[in-house]
């Protein structure tokens, strides 16, 4: 469904332009319907895998290819449907929210830049979406700096969720959350992925986490692939 060939990236750092090679030969897969864990220390590539996946960084080398098609080198409308398809949940999403904005503004704001209008069938899907994360729909009048960090991850969530994504990629969503709001998401999502036939690349630091959740993991180290398959305790 979502995969990276062969992908390489190098950033140029500082004055002396000294290279820092982020990514090596990467390949990925991600199926349909699945949960694939990314696991690896701090600073081995995973945010940075996840960027080039998102189109939100350019590669040096390799392919992104979304359903068997090669996206890295198109543009503009050539990218809509890629872009509602695969979603983006951030490690801190209130840095995701305007801060001036009420939360249901921001909430529904995506839409509108898919050309979609405020309809009764998006309000609907809204609805269903605010029970099925278990938020309260007064939340939608406040502002991000007055919710919590479980609320605002679930309304980045339902943010995503309304533009009827295939894929999530979540990157540590959970680690800034307590253990109790921790395991709370985690069933969320289970639940979500059944309900809307989604696949996950869930970055995670959390072994255990990703052992329990995961149906595939892949271990990075340094810009490369250690290994694939499932962790052994
Ligand atoms: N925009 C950038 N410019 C220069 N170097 C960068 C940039 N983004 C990332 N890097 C470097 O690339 C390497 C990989 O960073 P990346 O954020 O992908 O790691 P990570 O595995 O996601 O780490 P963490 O788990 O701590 O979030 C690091 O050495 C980082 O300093």
């Amino acid at each position: 469904m979502l995969e990276a060939k062969n992908i390489t990236k190098i950033f140029q750092n500082g004055f002396g332009k000294k290279s820092i090679c982020s990514l090596k030969n990467v390949d990925i897969t991600l199926n349909e319907g699945e949960i694939l864990g990314l696991m690896g220390p701090s600073g081995c590539g995973k945010s940075t895998l996840a960027r080039i996946l998102l189109r939100l960084l350019p590669t040096d080398s390799g392919e992104v290819l979304w359903k068997g098609e090669a996206i890295t080198k198109k543009c503009g409308h050539q990218l809509l449907a890629f872009q509602r398809g695969v979603q983006f949940i951030p490690q801190r999403p209130e840095s995701s929210f305007d801060p001036r904005l009420r939360l249901g503004k921001s909430v529904v704001e995506p839409l509108s830049f898919f050309k979609e209008s405020w309809s009764e069938k998006n309000r609907k899907r809204l609805q269903v979406l605010l029970t099925q994360l278990s938020i309260s729909e007064e939340l939608l009048g406040r502002y991000p700096h007055q919710v919590s960090g479980g609320e605002i991850q679930r309304l980045a969530l339902c943010r995503a969720l309304l533009l009827q994504p295939e894929v999530l990629i979540l990157d540590e969503s959970t680690s800034m959350l307590d253990v109790s709001v921790q395991a709370q998401m985690i069933q969320i999502l289970a639940d979500l992925q059944e309900k809307h036939h989604l696949s996950y690349l869930f970055i995670t630091h959390d072994r255990e986490l990703a052992n329990y959740f995961c149906n595939r993991i892949i271990v990075m180290e340094k810009g490369e692939i250690l290994k694939k398959g499932i962790l052994q305790n």
